[in-house]
């Protein structure tokens, strides 16, 4: 089994004509989960938004293959059924639908015709996973994300990568808002996920997420592409020090995008 493959080369990306990426390059392989950390306003959730296809991103040059195939020539719930999967920083609330609708549409879109879930297998896969993240059982019938905490939002995300399980996941600061027990839970459900056939894309603000999700490779994001790679240590070196050390070191005097 080949294992899978997200690669993204020299990509530069624009929101209403001013330059967000510069630059971007990384490639995440099965087995693999890459962490990047950067200031606010680097471009973080730009990457994300604009490997999934958001309408209000340009992409102005560079590419990016999933798979081998070009991303950017797929249409976008093309990339979720290739198994590329998305959380975001702000899920978005979405009313008469239920959560068990939702995962369960979503797997069977996935799907070729004929060969959709079973209810019955469905329901002891959603009851097994929300047993792992330590969730309600009534939170199967409420409406998608509708009157969730903070928390609660991200649980449920999580929830959905573990019903999808997709090749490969870009997780957008998935523990802003969490309480310590539900981080553990949220890493909990995402360390089950590792094996071969699956890489991650962590992007974080705080090394305590990976403590718990102990991350290959972590990356340093800033201006608009990756300025400093390494391993765990590097992460530790961040929360301890700040990004003052890697401004000074690459002669970056500010690192807010868009304003040079
Ligand atoms: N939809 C948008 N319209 C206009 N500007 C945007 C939009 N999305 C992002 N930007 C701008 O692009 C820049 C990068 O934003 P982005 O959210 O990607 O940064 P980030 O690194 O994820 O930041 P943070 O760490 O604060 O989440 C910022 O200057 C932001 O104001």
């Amino acid at each position: 089994m080949t294992r899978p493959s997200l690669k993204v080369e020299d990509l530069h990306v624009s929101i209403e004509d001013k330059e967000i990426l510069k630059g971007f390059g990384i490639e995440v392989n099965g087995g693999e989960i890459h962490a990047i950390m950067g200031p606010n306003g680097t471009g973080k959730s730009t990457l994300a938004s604009a490997l999934m296809g958001h309408p209000k991103y340009e992409v102005t040059s560079g590419n990016a293959t999933f798979n081998g195939e070009d991303l950017f020539e797929m249409e976008v719930d093309e990339r979720a059924r290739a198994g590329l999967f998305l959380a975001m920083q702000y899920p978005s609330e979405v009313s008469g639908v239920t959560n068990a609708d939702f995962v369960r549409s979503a797997i069977n879109a996935n799907r070729e015709e004929g060969d959709e879930i079973s209810l019955m297998k469905f329901i002891r896969k959603m009851d097994e996973k929300m047993n792992t993240l330590e969730m309600d059982e009534t939170f199967q019938q409420r409406y998608l994300n509708e009157g969730f905490s903070g928390g609660e939002k991200k649980r449920n995300e999580i929830l959905q990568l573990l019903m999808l399980e997709p090749k490969i996941a870009i997780l957008d600061e998935i523990d802003s808002g969490l309480d310590i027990d539900a981080l553990k839970v949220v890493a909990k459900g995402i360390n089950e996920l590792r094996s071969d056939d699956f890489g991650c894309l962590i992007i974080t603000h705080y090394q305590r997420l990976l403590n718990y999700i102990k991350p290959d490779f972590v990356h340093v994001m800033m201006q608009g592409r990756i300025v400093k790679s390494g391993g765990p240590e590097l992460a530790e070196r961040l929360e301890a020090e700040g990004y003052d050390w890697i401004k000074e070191e690459l002669g970056i005097e500010d690192e807010t995008v868009g304003q040079e």
